[in-house]
């Protein structure tokens, strides 16, 4: 699924990971270690090298919204561009029942997008990335502003997804949250990354 050689950019050091279908791995680390300079050098934000490649497919032959649509990126800070939470949609009404199974009241719909919580907006985000079908997600902190009950519902339906095939990574700084969503664990400080032997984690 998801190959990467090699890929590095001003304070990340090579990083080089197979990421398969329906596979979860958490990145953790100090903060500014440089788990998101890694998460969106994976999505194709901001320049780097070395070689990505997403079901044998290279991404440098690939145009980037393509790239942007199979590989999904749910940042810490999601950014929205209009008042209007319809418009970040391509078919808000028919996401109403996934919009209910993260706890979201359909009150959401009536405020404007500055209006919405911190939570709310977090869950609409995933919402709007999971939308698109990608083939894998990219996900920063995705439950960092969620109490717990909403933390479990992001994580029950991410769960369904990654069943259906779905490739997850997925930044946390809660070590238990990335043992029960992960089956591999990846540390990551000063831009450089390691797998977390099954002993480490313990
Ligand atoms: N575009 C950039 N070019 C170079 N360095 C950057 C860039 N953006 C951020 N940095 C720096 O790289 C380091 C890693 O940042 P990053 O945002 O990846 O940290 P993080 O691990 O996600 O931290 P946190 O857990 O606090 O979100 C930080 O020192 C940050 O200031």
């Amino acid at each position: 699924m998801l190959s990467v050689h090699q890929l590095s950019r001003p304070g990340l050091e090579p990083v080089s990971f197979d990421l398969a279908a329906a596979e979860s791995i958490a990145l953790s680390g100090p903060s500014g270690a440089g788990k998101t300079l890694l998460l969106r050098a994976l999505a194709d934000l901001d320049p780097c090298q070395g070689d990505v490649s997403l079901d044998g497919r290279e991404r440098r032959n690939m145009p980037a919204p393509d790239w942007r649509q199979r590989v999904g990126y749910v940042p810490a800070e999601p950014g929205w561009w209009s008042d209007r939470l319809a418009d970040h949609f391509q078919d808000w009404d028919s996401l109403a029942p996934l919009a209910e199974s993260l706890q979201l009241k359909t009150a959401v719909n009536d405020r404007p997008v500055p209006q919405l919580s911190t939570g709310e907006r977090q869950r609409l985000a995933l919402l709007r990335a999971l939308e698109r079908q990608p083939k894998v997600l990219l996900l920063d902190e995705p439950t960092g502003p969620l109490d717990e009950d909403a933390t479990a519902a992001v994580e029950a339906l991410l769960k369904e997804k990654q069943n259906h095939g779905l490739a997850l990574l997925w930044v946390t700084h809660d070590r238990r949250q990335a043992e029960r969503i992960a089956s591999r664990q990846f540390w990551i400080d000063r831009g450089r990354l390691r797998e977390a032997l099954q002993e480490d984690a313990q």
